[in-house]
Parts: C-alpha cells; structure tokens; sequence
C-alpha cells in the first residue's frame, strides 16, 4: 500500500547566487549584448531537507528584491503559494523603481511582484515535485507533450566582441550571413521554426534577410521581431511585403494604440512581449484587437502557474499563444520545458537564446537537456528534473564577481563604440 505524506516543507533557507556567463555581441534595436550575460540563480532548502532550483535575472535592482523577499519567506510550507505571493508584495510595498529590471529597457511594463516571486515559484514546485515524487509538469496540470519543441533565434551580430578574437560564429550582418547562421544552427540543433531578431538594419534590409531565409528554408516557418522599432506606417507596410512568408510579425511597432492600428492593415497575425506583459494589459488589447498572440514568459508573468492562467486566457478570447526568452541557463530551459508541454495551447515552438551560451557555460549537471530535432524531451524525474552543479555554480559566480557586469546596458556597450547611437524608438 502506498504511504500518503502529509508532511510539511517549511523554507529553512533561501540561498540567491548571480552568475555571469560568456555571451556573443548578439544586435538588437537597443545596442548589443555585453561579453557577459547576468542571471541569478536561486536555491531554496526546507527544513525536510529537499531543495529546489529557480533561475531569473542578475541585475542588481532585480538581485536587491530577491533578497528583500528571501528573507521574508522563512518558515512558509512550499505548498503555501498565496503565503509567499503575500509575504513577497508586503517586502516590495515601497518599491517604485522601475531599474534592474533585466531586460535593458526593452520590456518595462510588467508586474515587480511577478518578475520577483517567479524564481521562488519554480524553485517550491521542484521541491513540491520531490516530495511526491512527480514531475513538475504534472504538477502544472501533466504534460500534454513529451517533447517541447523550440524555434531558431537569429541575430545580426558582430565577428566578435571588440578587442577580442572573432568567434566561431562570425559575423552576420547581411542576408547571405544571416543564412549561414540559420544553416549552422538547424543543421546542430534540428529546429523547424525561425525567428530573426530585426531592429537592427533598416527595414527593407530585413525584409531581403526573410526572404533569403524563406528561399534557403521553403518550409519553416519564419517570424521577425524589431522589439517595436518601427512606425506603424513602416510596420504596415513590411507586414504587407512579408504577407504569406511570415508566421506571425512579433512586436513591429510599440503600445497596444500602435498594434491595434498595424493589425487592422496586416494580414497575418500579430505577436507580442512588448505591449502585453501584465495580467491587466489583457483587456485593453482584447478590446482593440491589438495582437493574435501572446508569447509568454514565466520569469515575468509570476512563474509557471501565472503562465498556464496566462494560457486559459489566451485560449478563452482566441489568442495564440508562444514563448519568449532571454539569454538564460538549464535552470530556466528546463522550468519552461514543464510549462510548455503542459500548456495544451501553446502550439508555436518557443523561443530560446540556448545555441548563443557556451555548452560548458552552465550552473547543472550535464546532459538533463538535450536538443533533438529542434525539441526537448520533457524531463520525467521528481521536480524539474536538473541537478545543480555547484563547482560549475562557483565558477559561474566567480566570473561574475570578475567581468564588472552588474546591470544589463546593451546600449550603454554599443555607444562604447558608436558614441551617437540612439535606440529612441521609432527608429524607422
Ligand atoms: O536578447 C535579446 O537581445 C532580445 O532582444 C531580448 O532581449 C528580447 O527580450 C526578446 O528576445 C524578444 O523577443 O523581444
Ligand atoms: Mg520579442
């Protein structure tokens, strides 16, 4: 006869250690990757002797608040999500700062509350999962897919850092490069979807990239993403160029007034993680019709049972729904593994910034993860499935402490070097 369990997992100790690791100068509308991306990864320990594993942003706004809410969550049963939410909004009550946010300015909307309680979400349901012994997916409803399957991510980017060697992916800064990126990429991870980051180059130079990529892959689909720096005038008339060639047109112009006004005029569907990045942005763009698809992000939606409400919703008024991420470790891989294949609707393949990390660049044990035909097999173990690494943890955390990275600027780098740049958008 099975044993029940009804014992209780009360938090002993919350440990948050920022890592920083390598990063290629990947372009975007807002400047370029620094040589180091930042994360902050986050352990919690119960006085049952279970731990758990969460992963979110290192900025150090971002690493303040999780420790203004770590040392709140003391003595509070992992199960206890509404305890933690309340205990985390009473530490943030006086935070008004919109800095450290992780994201370099490119996604300022969301919920402080959620982007803080996410990693501490994900790190009680690896423990919950330990205790009964289940996957984490199971916990978020049981997994309606076995593989999740992930897109290509594309970035013009430099040869190398400057200053540095060129590294091996060189540089992609016209449409043949860009292909040759894409080549490398789906042939070494199998992925059957593309996504280019654009803002970068003016438009009709992105629009020629798509269409490189469309002949070169006659059956992926593609997708660009200018992170909103186009005019709804430009918008409109890309989204023309690119009817029938694109899956979705993902953030082409900013503020839900400003989609609403390119969707009336575009054929194909709208994508966003700019303009709905909160649970009240959901209304005002249903109302205006604004977007066709919401890419999710747990790490600013409140964590992965957030993400699966965020799901119903979609589901409810007909809005598709996909992934986002930034440059990110296994932690975040595998928690959005989980999430994805128990979100029935999540039908577009996700996001992932993985193929830019280094493979030795990473705070689990190898081989949890794997890339096969552009997909990842949901992990069936208890809890999320991923073990930490703790020398790989310090390494992480030493090259953090010695790369003088506190706060993600991808501008600030760029006008290193071209001191006139300016990201205002819109830039077309
Ligand atoms: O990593 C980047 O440069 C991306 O531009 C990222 O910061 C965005 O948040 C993201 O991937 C997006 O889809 O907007
Ligand atoms: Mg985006």
């Amino acid at each position: 006869m099975p044993t029940e369990s009804t014992e209780s997992h009360r938090i002993a100790d919350v440990r948050i250690t920022p890592v920083a690791f390598r990063d290629p100068p990947l372009l975007n509308t807002v400047g370029v990757h620094e040589p180091y991306a930042l994360r902050a990864i986050v352990e919690i320990v119960t006085d049952s002797g279970l731990s758990g594993l969460g992963e979110t942003y290192g900025d150090a706004g971002h690493l303040a608040r999780l420790r203004a809410a770590a040392a709140q969550l003391t003595g509070v049963d992992v199960w206890h999500g509404n305890e933690i939410e309340r205990r985390i909004h009473t530490a943030l009550a006086t935070d008004t700062s919109k800095a450290g946010h992780g994201m370099s300015g490119m996604v300022t909307g969301s919920s402080t509350v959620h982007r803080v309680l996410s990693p501490f979400e994900v790190a009680c349901l690896d423990i919950r999962g330990k205790a009964v012994g289940r996957p984490v997916s199971d916990l978020l409803g049981g997994a309606v897919r076995d593989r999740v399957d992930y897109s290509a991510y594309l970035f013009y980017k430099w040869a190398g850092h400057p200053g540095a060697e060129p590294d091996d992916w060189g540089p992609a800064l016209d449409p043949a490069q860009l292909v040759a990126q894409a080549r490398r990429i789906v042939d070494d991870y199998g992925f059957s979807a593309i996504k280019l980051k654009g803002g970068v180059v003016a438009p009709e130079e992105e629009v020629a990239a798509i269409l490189a990529l469309r002949e070169e892959f006659p059956g992926h689909p593609l997708r660009i993403d200018p992170n909103g720096a186009w005019s709804v005038e430009t918008s409109i008339r890309v989204g023309k160029e690119l009817d029938g060639v694109i899956e979705y047109l993902e953030d082409p112009t900013s503020g839900i007034d400003g989609m609403a006004a390119v969707a009336r005029e575009v054929a194909m569907p709208l994508a966003t993680n700019m303009c709905v990045v909160a649970f009240d942005h959901l209304k005002p763009a249903v109302k205006a019709d604004a977007v066709q698809v919401v890419l999710s992000d747990h790490h600013f939606w409140g964590g992965l049972d957030r993400s699966r409400t965020l799901g119903n919703i979609c589901d409810t008024f007909g809005l598709g729904l996909s992934m986002h991420s930034n440059s990110h470790l296994g932690i975040s891989l595998a928690a959005m593994t989980h999430l994805a294949a128990a979100t029935p609707n999540l039908t577009y393949a996700c996001d992932t910034h993985w193929p830019w990390k280094d493979a030795d660049d990473d705070v689990i044990v190898p081989g949890a993860l794997t890339f096969e035909g552009g997909a990842v097999a949901v992990p069936t173990g208890p809890g999320l499935g991923v073990e930490l690494d703790r020398d790989a943890l310090a390494r992480l955390h030493e090259q953090y402490l010695a790369c003088g990275i506190t706060e993600r600027d991808d501008t600030g780098y760029l006008r290193r070097f071209e001191p006139d740049f300016d990201p205002t958008a819109p830039r077309w």
